[in-house]
């Protein structure tokens, strides 16, 4: 077992801070969540003197696997011996190896299983399969063609492969020290973005790292500016991007107050990201000054939703009495209009969906489309609802409730044809970023 070692990262939900995220002057607010992706990283003995071979395998989504073929004739050559695409695996091999720089000429083969929560994907026909420690579910299609429920699965395969990878390439990987985290965060985002084939904010990967954190992004041009794969400059470059350059972004630690929990509802009808924000960039540029305007709007929202978390994680410290019965008046879904920091972060998001609602008639592209905005305004009424928004780009993906510990909003739902479309996912927020597992607990799943 010593050869053997495994780490696992959450999946997300960005709370606040869709869209404007792309931005590095706005903040986001990012939940990361106890759904995780999870890698086995093992050695074997190598068969060939001048590669090696990086295997992938991920068994749940019926038996798919990759295997890269590493050689060095000049600079790195990774290519996938079937032909094979798996773009999120195959560059993080890449930037890994380049960044590492390991000897073709006697490294091992390494073998990576990856595991992804049940969160990750909907249920479908697949079968569950579990041990004292874990739970998994498998499914008889290959992953492109098995249903995603939004909580990242790509920024989680990105984040534990290169962990992984990492640990077997750059010996003495230690995934709580902050150096390593950062080195972990950075080949990510680059190969992240790299095999997306456009950039994205890079929230997802900074929580599947860090966890729940305010997020501010780096500068696109950091990426964007590497020179390609096949330039003599291309080795160095990455490793002063990675090891040396200042990305300047944010990511400072964050908590959900105590008391309260996040619920995911799964609407799963599916809206592609990539096309919502053209739209929105359309939007945004033939409406410029004004659509500056709704983006400031809406970040105001966002400030205040922050400090407004803020203020009630300060008074459950300083003041447990009256945050108790503050969660009590919230579970009788009595009229809380009298409790201010309620109100602020009630209003904060009636701000923020009000213009989101705008950019939706004006822009054509479904952020909070009507028949999400009646699921809302419904979770509204049911107790121990805090607050309710579509989270990340929105769409008729998914809704994220802000709800207290002891509301049970599946019973609260059950046969209420209003919610007929939502699936309750069992997950909930986790605060923690990357972490070391222990590889025995993926033994034995059955
Ligand atoms: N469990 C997994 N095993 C292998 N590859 C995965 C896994 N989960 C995700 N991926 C990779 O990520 C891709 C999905 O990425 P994408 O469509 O951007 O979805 P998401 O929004 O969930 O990140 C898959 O096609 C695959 O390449
Ligand atoms: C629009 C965005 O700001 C937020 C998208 O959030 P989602 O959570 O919807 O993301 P995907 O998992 O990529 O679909 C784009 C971005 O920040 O990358």
């Amino acid at each position: 077992m010593t050869n053997t070692r495994a780490f696992s990262a959450p999946g997300k939900a960005l709370l606040a801070g869709g869209y404007l995220v792309l931005d590095p002057q706005y903040r986001s607010y990012v939940v990361a969540l106890s759904s995780r992706m999870h890698g086995v990283v093992r050695r074997k003995t190598s068969n060939s003197e001048s590669w090696f071979i990086v295997t992938v395998r991920s068994t749940q989504f019926n038996g798919d696997e990759w295997n890269y073929k590493v050689s060095k004739p000049a600079g790195y050559e990774v290519y996938e011996v079937n032909g094979l695409r798996n773009p999120f695996a195959e560059q993080v091999v890449k930037v890994v190896v380049s960044y590492c720089q390991p000897n073709v000429l006697n490294m091992s083969d390494v073998a990576v299983e990856i595991y992804s929560d049940p969160g990750y994907h909907s249920v479908g026909e697949s079968k569950l399969k579990k041990n004292e420690e874990k739970q998994f579910r498998f499914h008889d299609s290959t992953i492109t063609e098995v249903p995603k429920t939004g909580l990242g699965s790509s920024a989680g395969l990105v984040t534990v492969l290169t962990t992984c990878l990492l640990s077997v390439f750059c010996r003495g990987l230690d995934v709580g020290s902050e150096k390593d985290l950062g080195i972990i965060h950075n080949i990510s985002q680059i190969a992240h973005c790299q095999a997306q084939g456009k950039v994205g904010s890079g929230f997802d990967v900074a929580a599947a790292v860090f966890g729940s954190i305010i997020y501010q992004r780096f500068d696109a041009k950091l990426i964007e500016n590497l020179p390609t794969s096949q330039s003599r400059d291309y080795d160095a470059a990455l490793r002063d991007l990675i090891d040396t350059t200042n990305w300047n972004f944010t990511h400072d630690n964050i908590t959900l107050p105590s008391g309260i929990r996040l619920i995911m509802g799964d609407v799963s009808s599916g809206s592609e990201t990539t096309k919502l924000v053209a739209k929105v960039k359309t939007w945004y540029n033939e409406n410029y000054p004004r659509s500056l305007n709704v983006y400031r709007e809406i970040n105001d929202g966002n400030s205040k939703f922050i400090d407004g978390i803020e203020k009630l994680t300060e008074l459950s410290k300083k003041d447990p009495l009256s945050y108790e019965s503050l969660l009590k008046a919230l579970d009788s879904g009595s009229d809380t209009k009298a409790i201010p920091v309620i109100s602020q972060i009630r209003q904060a998001i009636d701000q923020v969906r009000r213009n989101f609602q705008l950019m939706t008639q004006e822009s054509g592209a479904d952020i909070e489309p009507p028949v999400q905005t009646e699921l809302l305004n419904q979770s509204m009424q049911l107790k121990g609802v805090l607050t309710g928004v579509v989270p990340g780009a929105g769409g008729y993906d998914a809704i994220a409730l802000v709800t207290t510990e002891s509301a049970n909003i599946p019973s609260q739902t059950l046969n209420n044809e209003r919610f007929s479309a939502v699936t309750w996912l069992d997950l909930r927020q986790e605060n923690i970023g990357v972490i070391e597992e222990n590889p025995l607990h993926y033994e034995g799943l059955q």
